[in-house]
């Protein structure tokens, strides 16, 4: 798009939003505070490097065979640093214990140290970009169907080492990074059939998350992931909603929120009020499930739009951790993280730019039809507009102008693998 059409389309939606109450050079200002996590492992469908010809376990699955994914350490950081120039704003990059620098070397789980992602975080420093690091539980020849929650203390031991370990590294990356880092604890804990020992398997997690949590770290804001089941663990899942709500509760940290891991009508928008009386933060995993916990790539789809407005209206946007979570190795992977992280910036633009005053006011004076009919036009309010002036302001491309330059990137680089 030329620059100067850029620039005429937003100035008519400056003046269209002006009419109904809206600054949109307020809302872009709001947007351009709000950083993505993005999740290192859409480059190499979530291989890693401790094993690159390994399985992938743990219940999640990446489908597709599309060719050029990332191989080492470097070409993940190319395609990130690529990936990254596409999307407009400051962001952070969330990084899995199987992504350490680990030189060629076998290094278990139970032996990572801070030192091995020391070139993570000087490169981060070089790109301007905050860490986020996770446990890694899955993939492991001590993975099993139990981890943390492994009726074997020899197998929960190593994997309370594993991530009082990953805690420390992202204790690290916060310090030196001078922010935060997120720390996520996902495991795949659970049984292919029905249990009958379930309060068994709960309390033995309980029990390891006490040791693991009694370590403390001051740069770091922990946060614990639920699911609903994994593939191949159909029956029952240990870290529950239930049981990591009640976990971070008590103990003042995150619950995460991964959009597929929920019963597929049950919408991760209306936890976020709930949630946030009750935990200080939120740790978010946008992704798009398709009938299961698929890790579509996001798309502006109602789910995700829903999801900002309840946090901007909630006016929670200084409480909410905004990572992505999903890996298609259908498609181009540096498209797929365009896309989704796009994507996920236009709801919450589209919230920030939403006639919030208008609609309170149509409901608090019970005025139902107004309120829905101003929600619904809305939708068609000249965002778009915005939004490429948003990429213009950050120097990124507007609109579909980013497809050619990936096609360039796959022709010189992915496709040479
Ligand atoms: C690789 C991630 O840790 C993983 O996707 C986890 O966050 C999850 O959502 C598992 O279904
Ligand atoms: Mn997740």
């Amino acid at each position: 798009m030329k620059e100067a059409q850029i620039i005429k389309a937003y100035e008519a939606a400056k003046e269209r939003y002006a009419q109904i109450g809206i600054d949109t050079d307020e809302a872009l200002k709001k947007l351009q505070n709000i950083s993505l996590s993005l999740h290192c492992w859409q480059t190499d469908d979530v291989t890693g490097f401790e094993n690159p010809d390994g399985q992938l376990s743990g219940g999640i699955q990446a489908t597709g065979n599309y060719p050029g994914k990332a191989r080492n350490i470097e070409e993940v950081r190319k395609d990130i640093e690529k990936a990254k120039s596409l999307i407009p704003g400051s962001h952070r990059l969330s990084i899995h214990a199987i992504y350490g620098d680990f030189g060629g070397k076998k290094v278990d789980r139970n032996e990572i140290e801070p030192k091995h992602f020391q070139s993570w975080i000087d490169w981060a420093k070089a790109n301007d970009m905050k860490l986020d690091f996770n446990s890694t539980s899955f993939s492991h020849p001590l993975s099993g169907d139990q981890s943390l929650s492994s009726r074997d203390k020899a197998v929960r031991d190593f994997w309370i080492e594993h991530t009082i370990r990953s805690r420390k590294i992202a204790d690290e990356m916060g310090r030196q990074l001078n922010d935060k880092a997120c720390h996520n604890l996902w495991i795949h804990d659970g049984s292919k059939d029905l249990t009958v020992d379930r309060y068994l398997y709960r309390s033995l997690l309980k029990d390891s998350l006490d040791k693991i949590f009694a370590t403390k770290c001051p740069n770091v804001k922990d946060a614990v992931e639920c699911k609903l089941f994994g593939t191949g663990l159909e029956s029952f899942t240990v870290g529950s909603h239930e049981f990591y709500m009640g976990y971070a509760v008590k103990n003042g940290i995150m619950a995460t929120l991964d959009m597929g891991h929920f019963h597929p009508t049950e919408e991760t928008y209306d936890k976020i009020s709930a949630m946030l009386l009750f935990t200080p933060e939120i740790l978010l995993h946008v992704s798009r499930p398709v009938r299961w916990d698929s890790d579509h790539v996001v798309i502006l789809n109602d789910s995700v739009q829903m999801l900002a407005q309840e946090i901007v209206w909630a006016d929670a946007l200084n409480k909410v951790n905004i990572g992505l979570d999903y890996f298609d190795a259908s498609i181009n992977r540096i498209g797929a993280y365009v896309i989704g992280s796009r994507a996920t910036q236009k709801a919450f633009l589209q919230a920030l730019l939403s006639p919030i005053k208008q609609l309170r006011d149509y409901e608090s004076s019970g005025r139902f039809f107004q309120r829905l009919a101003l929600l619904e036009e809305s939708k068609s309010m000249p965002w778009a507009a915005v939004y490429d002036y948003f990429c213009l302001k950050n120097n990124a491309p507007a609109a579909e102008d980013y497809i050619a330059t990936i096609e360039q990137y796959e022709k010189e680089v992915t496709s040479k693998r």
